[in-house]
């Protein structure tokens, strides 16, 4: 479960202070899938990127599965994160030495799971996102959707109870775009996941089982 709380997050460059979370408040239930739209620059990102434990806030209590996450220390947060957050961000963060199924097995070496279960768990994801014949290429042999499908894979390898999408089928065509979020379905369906989803797409947005609309930094139901 997700739960923030008047929550506020303000930019300030040298000319102007941005209120990027005006007083927001959500509850996103164990099992739902959410669909946050808006404009561009209406904090959506901004809100993900808070509730991913990616940049902190300024007022306001965030809580996730029944934890407050508000001030916690990095360190808890690395961890929070690598046992529970999974993220299907547009920016893919691959490491660019390890091959493809070596940059999916990393986080379950983080989990202390054994080579011969996390490579099969690898394996399994690559094959689902149609990348099994990719799986000793290096990020920088890949095109921009394959890799973006490669940190699917790594992320659905960990089965996070919370999944954080960013624009997932923003980069993609529209047959991977639609395997994507057929994987984030079964993810929320079958694997009880908890998703939110950033999303410009009504196709994406309609796989929800419920849609809230930034608007200049509030949420609007
Ligand atoms: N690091 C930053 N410094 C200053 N202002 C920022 C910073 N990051 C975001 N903002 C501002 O905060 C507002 C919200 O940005 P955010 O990226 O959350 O919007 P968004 O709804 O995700 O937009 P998009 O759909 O274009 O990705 C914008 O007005 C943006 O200019």
């Amino acid at each position: 479960m997700i739960k923030l709380e008047n929550v506020y997050k303000h930019f300030y460059t040298k000319k102007l202070k941005t209120t990027a979370l005006n007083n927001v408040s959500l509850q996103v239930e164990k099992g739902e899938f959410l669909a946050i739209t808006g404009k561009s620059g209406s904090g959506k990102s901004t809100l993900l990127n808070a509730i991913g434990l990616f940049s902190s806030i300024d007022e306001g209590l965030i809580e996730l599965n029944g934890t407050s996450v508000t001030g916690i220390s990095q360190k808890k947060k690395l961890t929070y994160r690598r046992e529970h957050l999974g993220y299907v961000f547009q920016s893919f963060n691959l490491i660019p030495d390890l091959s493809v199924i070596e940059n999916v097995m990393l986080p379950l070496k983080f989990r202390g799971i054994g080579l011969k279960e996390r490579t099969a768990v690898a394996e399994q994801e690559l094959d689902k996102l149609s990348l099994s014949s990719r799986r000793d290429h290096y990020p920088s042999q890949l095109s921009g959707g394959q890799q973006q499908r490669v940190a699917i894979a790594r992320t659905m390898a960990c089965q996070p109870s919370i999944i954080l999408a960013d624009e997932p089928t923003g980069n993609l065509d529209e047959k991977t775009g639609q395997t994507v979020l057929d994987i984030l379905h079964h993810a929320n369906t079958a694997c009880d996941a908890t998703i939110v989803m950033v999303t410009h797409s009504d196709k994406a947005a309609s796989m929800a089982n419920r849609q809230v609309k930034m608007v200049q930094g509030e949420l609007i139901s």
